[in-house]
């Protein structure tokens, strides 16, 4: 036990600067590794290998030579079966790094873009005209996005406004927002199945509270019926939201306030070496 800790104490004593650098950028690799995968079929995958790397130690344990064998051979082509499975979560991956950068920008600021949704779904509400936005946060919405009308638009209240006026062709399902684009439309979502939803409330709403489950989004959800605009979070629904309680909850849901800080850190930084050069 004591030779354990001395031989850990040695270890970081030995360290020098490039391994702590060298350790955070691993961590930092593996949590935005698994960021992506959470909520995708990477993730079944995942779990799939482990349970094979689990197979493989007991293996070799009881010294099963044919399985021992048998895995030995599967690991050397391990690299490429990895790139052939999880080939769409790498060319998603990748895409997604030249589409955005690291650092996301856009010329619509998030607090203006929040504004036009929350404008957007009073006036549907006021109207009761139904309707379904999904916020996605960390876990990727890319597999609900499969079989949805693809929009990559910026926001906008007249888009949003028109896309669910009755008896149009987008209008049915659900919209989802990544950033400050609405990426895809008529996306059909999983419903809870939670015992405790009151039976009066609807499919639409069962909807929005099932991706709040099944993910960490948020889905605002506008009642045809009643006129009034709810939140799902984490599998409850915040019901009669007005606009102010409804905008003071996304800056804080969607971190807002945070993102806004670094975006205007950029800009000062920005302006400040344009100024430098003149
Ligand atoms: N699985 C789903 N994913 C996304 N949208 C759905 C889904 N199921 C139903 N909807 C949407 O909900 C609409 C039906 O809403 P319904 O009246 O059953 O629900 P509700 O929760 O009572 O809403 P409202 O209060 O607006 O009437 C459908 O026309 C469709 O647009």
């Amino acid at each position: 036990m004591f030779e354990g800790i001395n031989w850990l104490i040695g270890i970081i004593k030995s360290m020098e600067i490039n391994d702590v650098i060298d350790i955070i950028l691993v961590a930092v690799l593996i949590y935005y590794l698994l960021r992506f995968i959470i909520g995708t079929r990477g993730l079944q995958i995942l779990i799939g290998l482990f349970f094979l790397l689990f197979l493989w130690l007991i293996a070799k344990i009881l010294h099963l030579t044919t399985i021992e064998w048998i895995f030995d051979n599967l690991w050397s082509i391990g690299i490429f079966i990895l790139i052939v499975v999880f080939q769409p979560e790498i060319r998603r991956g990748l895409a997604k790094i030249g589409e955005r950068g690291l650092f996301r920008y856009s010329l619509l600021s998030k607090k203006k873009a929040i504004d036009e949704i929350i404008r957007a779904a009073t006036f549907l509400a006021e109207r009761k005209i139904g309707a379904l936005i999904v916020f996605e946060r960390s876990i990727d919405l890319e597999n609900y996005t499969e079989g949805c009308v693809k929009l990559n638009a910026d926001i906008s209240l007249e888009l949003l406004i028109s896309i669910f006026i009755p008896q149009t062709p987008l209008h049915d399902g659900a919209v989802i927002i990544r950033d400050q684009q609405i990426v895809s439309a008529r996306c059909f979502l999983p419903l809870t199945i939670n015992p405790n939803i009151p039976k009066n409330i609807g499919t639409r709403h069962r909807a929005g509270i099932g991706i709040s489950e099944e993910t960490d989004a948020i889905a605002l959800i506008v009642s045809e019926e009643r006129g009034e605009i709810s939140l799902a979070v984490d599998g409850k629904l915040y019901r009669n939201l007005d606009p102010l309680t409804l905008r003071n909850m996304l800056i804080k849901l969607l971190e807002i306030e945070k993102a806004d800080f670094v975006e205007k850190t950029f800009k000062k930084l920005r302006k400040r070496q344009k100024n430098e050069k003149v």
